[in-house]
């Protein structure tokens, strides 16, 4: 590792670090347990950090696939949001499915309405889900551009290669290097990190690459963290965990890179042990504890 990569040890937007932090996942669910806010809560709990939940979408899905989505009244979805925040000092958020136009604004006039333009703040990570591993769309294709329009908000946006294409208006990427460029494009385009996740590149390691927006025109080198593939069908809520994991790190007072590495430590691991699990005949969801339980 040269310098320049080494990571630094920063603090989170919150000042000083609470010793379990409060972390809320903001997304949609899974009532057999492997993705969104159910994804969420393991990670959080992985990672040694108190987690909690606001409901955006109802899924009824398991491990074939999607069957219905209900999506609560918004007026609904801001009680729930201001229920956490009138009353926990949050320390890191994590936003995955949000499905809707109206669920997108109801998100962005709470996270305004206490946040923008404040330095204190809990770090956001925001996962851009629009399609789940079975092919199902979660985001309505009308809230496209409102997802693009909130993009900003967040510290850290974590595509996978199918999701960093359509933000970035391009092909889907083949190679690294395709992803870093559409990387940049969007950083650029919206002020914010990318972790650009490599699980959908051809066999071989599997790169996670952190792109950061170009700062009057200088842009901090990219940061690689690679792995061995898992061959397992059991990925389903990867990049839920994943995004909920950088999300309880960072506030834990992690920099960005040191949260990259260690997750993706983490998450080759969590594919490995997922083997143990006997949830479900389709995609399986991955072992959020396989370091705690061996
Ligand atoms: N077969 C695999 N082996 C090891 N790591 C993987 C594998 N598939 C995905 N990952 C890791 O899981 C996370 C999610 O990646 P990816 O599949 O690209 O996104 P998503 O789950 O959102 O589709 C990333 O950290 C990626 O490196
Ligand atoms: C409620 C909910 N949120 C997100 C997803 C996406 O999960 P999955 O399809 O497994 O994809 P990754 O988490 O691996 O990106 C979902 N299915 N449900």
């Amino acid at each position: 590792m040269t310098p320049a990569d080494a990571p630094t040890r920063t603090a989170p937007h919150t000042g000083s670090v609470r010793e379990i932090p409060n972390l809320l996942s903001v997304a949609g669910t899974d009532p057999t347990g492997g993705a969104g806010i159910h994804a969420d809560l393991k990670s959080f709990a992985a990672h040694r950090t108190y987690g909690m939940a606001a409901v955006t979408a109802l899924v009824a899905q398991n491990t074939g696939g999607v069957r219905a989505i209900h999506v609560p009244e918004a007026e609904f979805l801001a009680a729930q949001l201001a229920s956490v925040t009138d009353d926990v000092a949050v320390d890191g958020v994590k936003i995955g499915m949000l499905g809707t136009v109206e669920v997108i604004e109801t998100v962005a006039a709470w996270w305004d309405g206490l946040w923008t333009g404040r330095a204190e703040r809990p770090a956001l990570v925001l996962d851009p889900v629009m399609v789940a591993t079975s092919g199902d769309r979660l985001l309505d294709a009308e809230a496209e551009s409102a997802l693009l329009a909130f993009l900003s908000r967040a510290d850290l946006i974590t595509p996978n290669v199918p999701e960093l294409a359509l933000l970035a208006g391009r092909e889907p990427a083949g190679d690294a290097e395709t992803l870093i460029a559409q990387a940049r494009v969007v950083a650029d385009a919206h002020s914010v990190l990318v972790l650009a996740k490599g699980g959908h590149l051809a066999a071989g390691d599997v790169v996670d690459i952190l792109v950061h927006p170009a700062v009057d025109g200088v842009r901090p080198p990219e940061h690689r963290a690679a792995g061995p593939r898992v061959e397992t069908t059991s990925t389903h809520g990867t990049g839920c965990s994943v995004s909920a994991a950088l999300a309880a790190l960072r506030a834990r007072g992690l920099s960005w890179e040191e949260a990259v590495d260690e997750v993706k430590v983490w998450m080759t691991e969590a594919l490995r042990d997922a083997e143990r699990l006997d949830v479900g005949v389709g995609h399986g969801p991955i072992q959020h504890f396989a370091q705690l339980w061996r």
